[in-house]
């Protein structure tokens, strides 16, 4: 069984068993064994191995090989979008859509590349004044399963672009993308060992994290597996960690003239993916009053109509099914509490079927619930808060230990300088969806959002170190010694 890929080998594993399942159908799509310590002692010894030649490569060595990843990607774009749309149940066109952010990826990588960490050099006194980065050795890459292709991605193009080497550990959720990716990695000619695939849930990770011979760890996830590494990594400044994690994200309406967009960009702010993006709006914060009550009635209206089904489904749906029925009944759950709490459903989320993971959108005003959590519902559930000041709504978007992203819709400039001076968070949008942000730009969050290790257009920051020199070409003495020395 084509498990693992290690020192150039396709192997199988020897841990615990594992399985990917069809959230909707419940059928296996992927079955195998996890990577036992052993087998990540092997995989980070192949990685040692071959890194100081991958560095040593030229920078235009190793674009060709990014460049002929993206060309295989691009070749096997159905097939790779489909494998996405099975194992996360999101719609094939969205699976589409992150197929085409992988590709993309690898342009913007090398633009970045060039832009951040190139090198540069000018004249200083009688020599010249060099910059130039070198990769920090080995590094691993774990990825979360709401973007298997497209988040790992992002962190393993800018880390062998800059010369590392990668041990990729994907979502135990999601493995036959991620073998589907290493296959391009493959195709594209990537020397043996450059990178690895550790199949795996915890075990592996912590096997991984913990492995004396890693250099850094680049991770999208959970705040609470990124807060674990986070002290795990404590004490070893040596080490880089990049942590992008979730968010309590506020998205605030003001008094807008076009009720219609508002609500169109709610939905796509908290549905799309069915709740399950990182940026997604979870707390909607709404005034007091008439107007109000009109944009929820219709925004319940809207989202009670969003179409909910297969990711193969003719015609598609908007919203596919959470990653598991174990996701989906925590979900279910954390509703209940809320309800059990004062909140009330101003449109419930439902499981239409006790076997399929597909949640319809779910609606709660929890104004008068007195202990809100501050927590991420990673799902369709939206969270009202209805607010009777301008200031009052910054203040309720703000009080959150995350600081991913927050939104405003407004008609006024003045309110969005105000709301963009007060507000916390890495990704603050003005009349657009949270979701969706651009690879062309840095994105990560602080708080307990991130470590202010930025990645997409910045993760070439964490890829590489900078060395700064001082050079020339002929050791001369200088015109003038300094006092006290003769020679
Ligand atoms: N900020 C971002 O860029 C971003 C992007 C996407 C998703 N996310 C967040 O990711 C979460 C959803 O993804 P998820 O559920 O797959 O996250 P997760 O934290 O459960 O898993 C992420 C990775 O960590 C591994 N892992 C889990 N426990 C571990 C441990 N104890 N030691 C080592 N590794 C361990 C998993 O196997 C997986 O590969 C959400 O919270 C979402 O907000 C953040
Ligand atoms: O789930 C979290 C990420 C969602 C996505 N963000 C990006 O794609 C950032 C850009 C990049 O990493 O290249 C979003 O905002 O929808």
């Amino acid at each position: 069984m084509s498990t693992h890929y290690i020192a150039g080998q396709w192997q199988p594993g020897l841990g615990e068993s594992l399985q990917s399942l069809d959230p909707v159908s419940q059928a296996v799509l992927w079955q195998g064994q996890g990577a036992t310590a052993a087998q990540v002692d092997a995989a980070v010894a192949a990685a040692r191995g071959a890194f100081s030649l991958w560095a040593a490569h030229s920078l235009d060595g190793r674009i060709a090989v990014l460049e002929r990843f993206a060309a295989c990607l691009k070749s096997r774009a159905d097939e790779v979008a489909r494998a996405i749309g099975e194992e996360t149940g999101k719609p094939l066109w969205e699976a589409a859509t992150e197929v085409t952010s992988m590709v993309n990826k690898v342009a913007i990588s090398i633009q970045s590349y060039r832009e951040r960490t190139g090198e540069k050099s000018g004249p200083l006194g009688d020599a010249t004044a060099v910059l130039r980065h070198k990769p920090h050795g080995v590094v691993a890459v774990f990825g979360p399963y709401n973007f298997p292709g497209h988040l790992p991605n992002g962190h393993i193009v800018p880390a062998l672009l800059a010369g590392n080497c990668v041990l990729f550990k994907p979502s135990e959720l999601t493995p036959k993308v991620a073998e589907l990716t290493v296959q391009c990695w493959i195709e594209a000619g990537l020397p043996e060992g450059v990178l690895s695939l550790l199949q795996g849930g915890r075990e592996t990770g912590v096997a991984l994290a913990g492995h004396p011979g890693i250099d850094g760890l680049f991770f999208t996830g959970s705040s609470r597996t990124g807060n674990l590494l986070h002290a795990q990594f404590a004490g070893r400044p040596d080490k880089i960690l990049a942590l992008e994690m979730g968010g309590n994200n506020p998205l605030i309406v003001d008094q807008v003239a076009d009720v219609d967009a508002a609500v169109y960009t709610i939905v796509q702010s908290a549905f799309i993916s069915a709740g399950q993006r990182c940026t997604c709006a979870r707390r909607l914060l709404v005034p007091q009053g008439e107007w109000g009550d009109a944009l929820l009635a219709r925004l319940v209206q809207v989202a009670g109509q969003i179409k909910v089904g297969r990711f193969d489904e003719q015609p598609a749906p908007f919203m596919g099914s959470v990653i598991s029925l174990q996701a989906a009944a925590q979900l279910m759950q954390a509703q209940q509490d809320l309800l059990a709490g004062d909140a009330t459903a101003l449109l419930a989320m439902t499981q239409p079927q006790a076997d399929a993971a597909l949640l319809t959108p779910g609606i709660l005003d929890v104004t008068a619930v007195g202990e809100r959590p501050d927590e991420e519902f990673f799902g369709p559930l939206l969270q009202v808060i209805r607010y009777d000041s301008f200031e009052s709504a910054i203040a309720e978007a703000n009080a959150t230990a995350y600081g991913l992203a927050a939104g405003l819709l407004s008609d006024s400039r003045a309110r969005f300088e105000q709301f963009w001076l007060h507000s916390r968070a890495g990704i603050v949008n003005w009349n657009k969806q949270l979701t969706g942000a651009a690879s062309t730009a840095p994105f990560g969050g602080i708080g307990a959002s991130g470590n202010h290790r930025a990645s997409a257009y910045y993760a070439a920051d964490y890829c590489a170190y900078p060395v700064a020199g001082l050079e020339s070409e002929n050791l001369t003495l200088p015109a003038t010694l300094t006092p006290g020395v003769t020679l």
